[in-house]
């Protein structure tokens, strides 16, 4: 039995029966592809094998770091943006909870409370996050792969000097982990001038790809989680999706099929849960298949809704708005906890109805209420369920979305391991702050500017 259940039956109305066997050649080129590094970006799959093909010794040396931050600070400070931010804040919100900071030390187990900076450019929020940290005990972990994003070296910038003032440079320098390329970039640098302990982010690993490195198994590792059960389940399911036959693999099956709604107008993906804690995850899911498939002037656009939150902001759009949007919802079938509707003597609320019954029943009848309406609205809906919120259905579902989002854009012709497009804006903003090597294109934009 498969360890994630996949339905697609509520798309059979929009999906004609033969159109899924159809697709079959294509997931089988798509396949070779990317199994056989045949496409465009072949240089970036390493993490195809990463799950079981990883550096033991670094992942030790993870765990002694995670301890010895666990004993040293109360507060760890990740600095990252994109791919170096995401999939460490979604697995430890998943994992953890809301409120897992607010938490006391006993209530964490230990885990350090773990907080995210150099993931914008606000000063504001950076003014806010040296409130909570106050007179803490803390140490940073900056993650980039080029080494040279902006944000969060400005924020590392700040930190370091931060740590320095507080405890010396000979001590700051050892609460400052490092995750980086092997070789290049200018954090790779300073780790070589300072000596900081660094880890490193394989070559062959993109930035929306790398939680299962070094950049989300340290702040995870921090908190407590068991990383080795996260890989564990990554692990298995990339033995698990290996089959190219789309009766046998969900993950292809759910690729070829946003394909075939893609191509009937479906444009926008909406991914949805029902559980608070895994609004992140939606976030990282949307890096991963937005920077994967948005290019060329194609690609289905992925945006995501909280439910039974937004089913009272957003739910009149999904009813009854334009018809290009398709559902996937990550459903939890044993959330960690459950709370039971009390009885009222005076029924004020009306409620009684609802006596005895349990939140988590109440939220699956919302579930299958939402899906049937809004099926019934024109919108397709598919849906991923895993067990429960552990590390190893955590694992098991990235790799899901990994390994689908590879045959997805290879079936819609596109290099899905490439970011060109995200280097333009960069150009810019480095023209208008005067950064040396941009002077001419500087002179352009602020004649445009001024026009
Ligand atoms: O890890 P870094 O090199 O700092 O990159 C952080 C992020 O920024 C970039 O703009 C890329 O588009 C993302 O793919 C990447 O995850």
């Amino acid at each position: 039995m498969a360890y994630i259940k996949f339905d697609d039956s509520k798309v059979s109305k929009f999906v004609h029966e033969n159109e899924v066997p159809e697709m079959q050649a294509m997931v089988n080129a798509a396949n070779t592809e990317l199994r056989e590094g045949t496409g465009a970006g072949a240089d970036f799959r390493d993490w195809l094998h990463l799950p079981s093909d990883y550096n033991k010794e670094e992942f030790a040396r993870i765990k002694a770091a995670a301890k010895k931050i666990q004993n040293d600070s109360e507060v760890l400070v990740v600095i990252g943006i994109g791919g170096s931010y995401l999939g460490a804040k979604s697995a430890i919100d998943f994992l953890q909870g809301d409120f897992y900071n607010a938490k006391s030390k006993a209530e964490r187990k230990g885990g350090v409370q773990v907080v995210f900076a150099g993931n914008s450019l606000s000063a504001s929020y950076l003014h806010e996050l040296e409130g909570f940290i106050g007179d803490k005990d803390f140490s940073v972990n900056i993650i980039s792969k080029s080494g040279t994003t902006t944000e969060p070296s400005i924020a590392f910038r700040i930190f370091k000097e931060k740590l320095i003032s507080k405890y010396g440079k000979e001590e700051a320098d050892k609460r400052i982990y490092a995750t980086t390329d092997a070789k290049c970039g200018a954090l790779r640098t300073e780790v070589e001038a300072e000596g900081y302990e660094s880890f490193v982010i394989p070559d062959g690993v993109g930035g929306r790809f790398s939680v299962l490195t070094p950049v989300g198994l340290l702040p995870i590792a921090a908190t407590g989680a068991d990383i080795d059960q996260l890989m564990k389940g990554a692990d298995d399911a990339s033995k698990d999706y290996v089959d190219t036959d789309l009766t046998k693999n969900d993950a292809y099956r759910y690729a070829a099929i946003r394909n075939i709604l893609y191509r009937k107008g479906y444009v926008t993906e909406l991914c949805e849960n029902y559980e608070p804690n895994l609004r992140m995850f939606s976030e990282w899911w949307k890096q991963l298949m937005g920077e994967s498939e948005g290019k060329d002037q194609k690609g289905i656009y992925p945006s995501s809704a909280n439910f039974t939150t937004d089913l009272h902001s957003l739910g009149q759009y999904i009813q009854e708005g334009l018809r290009n949007l398709f559902e996937t919802v990550i459903k939890v079938k044993q959330p960690p906890y459950n709370v039971e509707i009390p009885m009222d003597k005076e029924n004020l609320d009306g409620l009684n109805y609802l006596k005895g019954q349990s939140m988590n029943e109440v939220n699956d009848k919302a579930y299958e209420g939402v899906v049937l309406a809004h099926n019934d609205g024109g919108v397709p809906v598919m849906t991923v369920e895993v067990p429960d919120e552990s590390e190893y259905s955590l694992g098991y579902l990235i790799y899901f979305f990994e390994v689908a989002v590879g045959i997805s854009g290879y079936l819609n012709g596109i290099n899905p391991f490439n970011q060109p497009g995200v280097e333009a804006y960069k150009k810019n903003m480095f023209a208008l702050l005067g950064k040396p090597g941009f002077e001419e294109l500087a002179e352009k934009l602020n004649k445009e500017l001024k026009k």
